[in-house]
């Protein structure tokens, strides 16, 4: 079909090169552009031109533009849509690009290329009449039209049909109702494709139908599935026009994006408990909570943006960026859940927020830490009074679409109660194959969840429920070096909170070694939570002296005050503070008090029978000591410090093998008898007495304690291990290492003692650590005494051989 004599479109068109999305004459749709070619196209043409002309463009579909214009055009397809531009947005961030609002006007073909820089321009030749959109709705084709005005009257009564069955107050179900009234026929399946829920490549079918005939027949089968897919939802409601009549009739948009009656089922009762909750059921049923928000990514700038957002975290960046790479290229949405495991403040949550920006969807965070009642993920049912929805579809209706990014915050402090266990619900929201059809018991409609983006986070996975877990990847999200700290304050905390206090950095300046000295001396952590609330506590007392700064003096001589506020007054007149005020060692003092910590470690190991451990807790890593005494009596073991039964355990081992071996190395008891035991009582304590600890880590340190103490000889103070022993003497690897280390790093540990098998890991520690730490890794308690000791600590048959 050419076009005749009639509404003409330019011989020649500019190109927009298009891969997501398909334009079809009558509709509109919104394209997101970054590529060269497409950059050109829009600020030398439509930014450029004045004349109605030259905001007339040519989208080619299924076309990627080159990522740069020196590469040669890929081949074009072979028709396109001729639209005018109606809307042009630019912006730079992430990375410029502009957002163009198109209307379909015609198809077109391109008959040759006449240049393809800065942008494609070709020639082409008009497909589609443009009258048909301007005339009236009885002419174009009719009944009399043979086979085509058979498939134009069902298309059209396909329409009716469909349109029958949705709720017309929603506005595109109204606009499709005047469109099919006002429009001649011809135009259907065009504006019904673009309408219905179809994917890009019918679409495309539909838009290299050229002739008329062969369009109605591409496009009725999917207006028919559409009607079928209503009805079949619709009957799954079991519809009964009695309880329509009784408690009218509510439509709602289901998962496909379409608008379909919906009955109140017949849960309520003519009484006034039945109505309120009838009337909360339908207010919450009401919002389009399964409208979708389209989203394009792009990897590179999704790098951009995660970089921007946070510091280090390399090894977590790169996995997110490869979750997503494969996400974009493999539309469907079933992958695994992603589990950042870590301890707090260590930007866990936030990476999750970042994520939802960098996919352009909306974000909420579910709080699942103490919930212990399974209504509070599923909902209750009806019947109960003061029933609600769960918090998934709360979260749904909060956000307004239906494919968010969820952030399921704190999953390993879910609880379990008489009220069910709410890890068992979550295992139905997490599955992709079950989560289709998730219903909540208070709305009682399947819901399909498939296009939620999930992304856990945890602590520790000891207390993610097994079934759970096993749906997760399990992301570390390890604690950070000083160094790191030092980066993230400057480039992000400070800046932040300097902007929540209404302050600039031309009032308040922290250096550096301010910074090192607040994350020393004022929090010991595993992330940044306590030094962002530290920094926070400067920024306020800092807003203190800038608002008195700013305070229009009174006169002395208005109110009579006694004379040291008197001099005070005159004093803030006199010296209004200095900009910028920078933080010294003394102002921090004044204004977050003494130092909290202390590096205590060697003035601790001043006494044989002390000895430095690290563990291992939720909240990262930490240094533990651990002290022996001895005393007379009945060679009784006492244990303190809130020990799980583990500890208890390795103590007992430890206190075995020292016997088993104290010939050998010359360990005595109270009196210098043989055995350690003997007439002697040892009690051995684990500070920090109001923490519970548990796990096998620490037997390599209990046995380092009681042998200083059975030899009198002192543990060096710079040294700190970890590792669990066995009966005979063999140091077994432990977990944890990465944050251990750090947290001996902050502690200003010099020497570190692991097992041998924990070798590997000291790949993750940052260089910088490594390179401030000298590692020693042993195989068996010989070598780990000889590591432990000044001079070492082998025994005297081999010193006095030699
Ligand atoms: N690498 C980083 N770069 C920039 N800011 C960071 C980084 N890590 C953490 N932060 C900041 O630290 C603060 C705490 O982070 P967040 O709340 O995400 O921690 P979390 O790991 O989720 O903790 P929790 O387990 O307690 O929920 C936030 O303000 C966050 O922006």
């Amino acid at each position: 079909m050419t076009s005749g004599s009639g509404i003409q479109i330019p011989s020649r068109l500019p190109l927009l090169l298009t891969h997501e999305g398909v334009l079809l004459p009558g509709s509109t749709v919104r394209f997101s552009v970054d590529s060269p070619r497409n950059m050109h196209l829009v600020s030398h043409r439509l930014l450029k031109g004045t004349s109605l002309k030259s905001t007339i463009i040519g989208v080619i579909p299924n076309t990627r533009d080159p990522e740069h214009d020196t590469d040669d055009l890929p081949s074009l397809h072979k028709i396109g849509t001729a639209g005018i531009a109606v809307q042009v947005v630019g912006s730079n961030w992430p990375k410029p690009h502009y957002t163009l609002l198109i209307t379909g006007l015609c198809r077109f073909s391109v008959t040759s290329l006449l240049k393809e820089r800065p942008f494609v321009l070709a020639e082409v030749e008009q497909l589609d009449k443009l009258e048909q959109y301007t005339s009236p709705a009885g002419e174009g084709v009719t009944a009399e039209d043979g086979e085509l005005g058979e498939l134009s009257q069902k298309f059209h009564q396909a329409a009716i049909q469909l349109l029958g069955m949705l709720d017309m107050s929603v506005p595109v179900v109204a606009k499709l109702r005047r469109l099919l009234d006002s429009l001649p026929r011809e135009t259907l399946p065009d504006v019904v494709a673009s309408m219905i829920r179809t994917s890009n490549k019918e679409k495309l079918q539909v838009l290299d139908a050229v002739s008329l005939e062969e369009r109605f027949k591409k496009a009725l089968p999917m207006l028919t599935r559409q009607i079928e897919g209503l009805k079949l939802l619709q009957k799954t409601r079991k519809i009964s026009p009695d309880t329509e009549k009784r408690t009218g009739s509510r439509e709602w948009r289901n998962s496909s994006g379409m608008c379909c009656k919906y009955i109140r089922s017949t849960f309520a009762s003519n009484n006034l408990k039945g109505w309120s909750v009838l009337d909360s059921w339908v207010n919450f049923a009401k919002p389009p909570h399964s409208s979708l928000c389209f989203y394009c990514l792009d990897i590179r700038a999704a790098r951009t943006l995660l970089d921007n957002d946070h510091y280090a975290m390399d090894k977590l960046k790169r996995r997110v960026l490869e979750y997503l790479a494969v996400r974009q290229l493999k539309t469907s949405l079933k992958g695994p859940i992603l589990c950042f495991v870590g301890p707090p403040g260590v930007g866990k949550t936030s990476v999750g927020r970042s994520i939802a920006r960098t996919l352009g969807r909306e974000f909420h965070r579910i709080a699942l830490g103490g919930v212990c009642d399974q209504s509070d993920i599923r909902g209750h049912r009806r019947t109960y009074v003061g029933s609600m929805p769960g918090r998934i579809i709360n979260g749904l209706k909060t956000v307004g679409v239906n494919n968010p990014v969820f952030l399921l915050d704190e999953v390993d402090k879910l609880g379990k109660s008489l009220q069910g266990d709410p890890a068992a619900a979550l295992l139905e929201v997490l599955d992709p194959e079950q989560n289709h059809s998730f219903t909540d018991h208070y709305l009682n409609v399947a819901f399909d969840l498939s296009q939620v983006l999930f992304i856990a986070t945890a602590n520790a996975t000891a207390t993610i429920p097994p079934a759970l877990l096993d749906r997760m990847e399990v992301l570390q999200v390890p604690g950070y070096t000083q160094e790191e700290k030092v980066e993230i304050a400057h480039r992000h905390l400070i800046p932040n909170q300097l902007e929540q206090h209404g302050l600039t950095p031309q009032q308040l300046q922290i250096p550096q070694n301010t910074t090192t000295d607040i994350i020393g001396r004022y929090t010991r952590e595993a992330g940044v939570r306590s030094l962002e609330r530290k920094i926070g506590a400067i920024c306020r007392a800092v807003a203190v002296k800038v608002a008195e700064g700013h305070r229009v003096p009174r006169s002395d001589a208005s109110t009579p005050e006694s004379p040291a506020k008197q001099g005070s007054k005159s004093q803030d007149k006199a010296a209004p503070p200095e900009m910028p005020i920078v933080i010294d060692h003394t102002a921090l003092k004044d204004i977050l008090g003494p130092p909290v910590f202390e590096m205590e470690v060697s003035e601790r190991l001043t006494l044989p029978g002390v000895a430095l451990g690290l563990a291992w807790t939720p909240l990262g890593g930490e240094i533990m000591f651990v002290e022996a005494s001895r005393m007379e009596g009945e060679g009784q073991l006492t244990l303190t410090g809130q020990l799980g039964d583990v500890m208890k355990e390795s103590a007992h081992l430890a206190i075995s093998w020292l016997r088993a071996n104290a010939k050998v190395y010359k360990l005595t008891n109270i009196v210098g008898g043989p055995d350690p035991l003997e007439g002697t009582d040892i009690h051995l304590h684990f500070p920090a007495g109001a923490v519970t600890k548990d796990g096998p880590s620490a037997g390599v340190t209990i046995v380092t304690c009681l042998a200083s103490l059975f030899s009198g000889r002192l543990v060096r103070s710079d040294v700190a291990m970890t590792g669990e022993i066995t009966l005979r003497g063999l140091v077994l690897p432990v977990g944890g290492i990465k944050d251990k280390v750090l947290a001996a790093h902050r502690a200003g540990v010099k020497r570190i003692i692991l097992p041998k098998r924990n070798e590997k890991d000291l790949e993750e520690i940052p260089a910088n650590v490594r390179a401030d730490l000298d590692f020693v890794t042993t195989k068996n308690l010989d070598e780990v005494l000889n590591a432990a000791f000044d001079g070492g600590f082998t025994h005297p048959q081999l010193t006095s051989k030699l």
